[in-house]
């Protein structure tokens, strides 16, 4: 059968640093694969080459449903399906929230008009973002709702695969449990989900497997109750014994 989502030998230097190294992975369909590493790890590099925003690989393969898709454009990749979320809070900021929904919209599922507004507020209600909000310039909004219309716009999209870059970032602990029962409702809705976060709990509580890198190349794949007991990761997270 063929894989739902391959990453083979996948490469990305900066001069002499290797962001990712020869990284191999399987994702299955339905899943939530955890991404967790040190500072510089190579998480967000990684979405970054499966993306292509902001650029691709130096070396490797990225294969959906057993299409090679690292030489797409990344409005293509979004348009297959793949589509993600950023660490920091990238919306543009003059516009108003709606419009920056209604961009997405329009260059991933081609829609405009009334059927992009339809699908607007339709990723609004699933995501739970006020659609009071919608004509408020984006830059007003606190950072938590900055995050929720990121997860709406990404969600407007219809994401077959959805690539969340550290959702929970500055957000507090209600907030937090919020990112977690979103990530599993969303789950549940059919989309698989590629999880990078910093917050363990988190992390380890909605995912099924745990990805964990250093220096861009895995450490330890698996279930979510062996990883966190890996030497090799207890090592990354806090050292070596002295
Ligand atoms: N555009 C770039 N130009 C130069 N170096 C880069 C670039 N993007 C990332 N790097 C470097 O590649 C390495 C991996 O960075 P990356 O952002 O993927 O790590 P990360 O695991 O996501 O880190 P964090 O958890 O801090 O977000 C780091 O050493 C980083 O400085």
């Amino acid at each position: 059968m063929t894989p739902f989502f391959e990453i083979r030998n996948l490469s990305k230097s900066f001069g002499g640093l290797k962001a990712v190294n020869d990284l191999s992975l399987t994702v299955e369909e339905g899943e939530i694969m955890g991404i967790a590493g040190p500072n510089g790890s190579g998480k967000s590099t990684l979405f970054n080459l499966i993306t292509k925003i902001p650029f691709g690989p130096d070396s490797g393969s990225v294969v959906f449903r057993g299409e090679a898709i690292e030489n797409r454009a990344d409005k293509t990749i979004a348009r297959m399906g793949i589509v993600r979320t950023f660490q920091r809070e990238a919306v543009f900021a003059s516009l108003s929230c709606v419009d920056n929904i209604l961009v997405a919209v329009e260059q991933t599922g081609g829609l405009r008009g009334a059927e992009a507004e339809k699908r607007a507020d339709e990723a609004s209600d699933i995501v739970g973002f006020p659609r009071n909000f919608h004509n408020i310039p984006a830059a007003q909004l606190p950072v938590f709702y900055q995050k929720q219309l990121m997860i709406t716009t990404a969600v407007a999209q219809q994401p077959t695969i959805l690539l969340m870059d550290e959702p929970a970032s500055s957000l507090v602990d209600d907030e937090v449990d919020w990112v977690h029962e979103t990530i599993k409702r969303l789950n549940a809705m059919g989309m698989t989900i590629l999880l990078i976060e910093h917050i363990l709990p988190l992390l380890t509580g909605v995912s099924s497997r745990l990805l964990v890198l250093e220096q861009g190349t895995p450490i330890a794949l698996g279930a979510v109750k062996d990883v966190i007991r890996d030497p090799a990761v207890v090592e990354a997270f806090l050292g070596k014994p002295q």
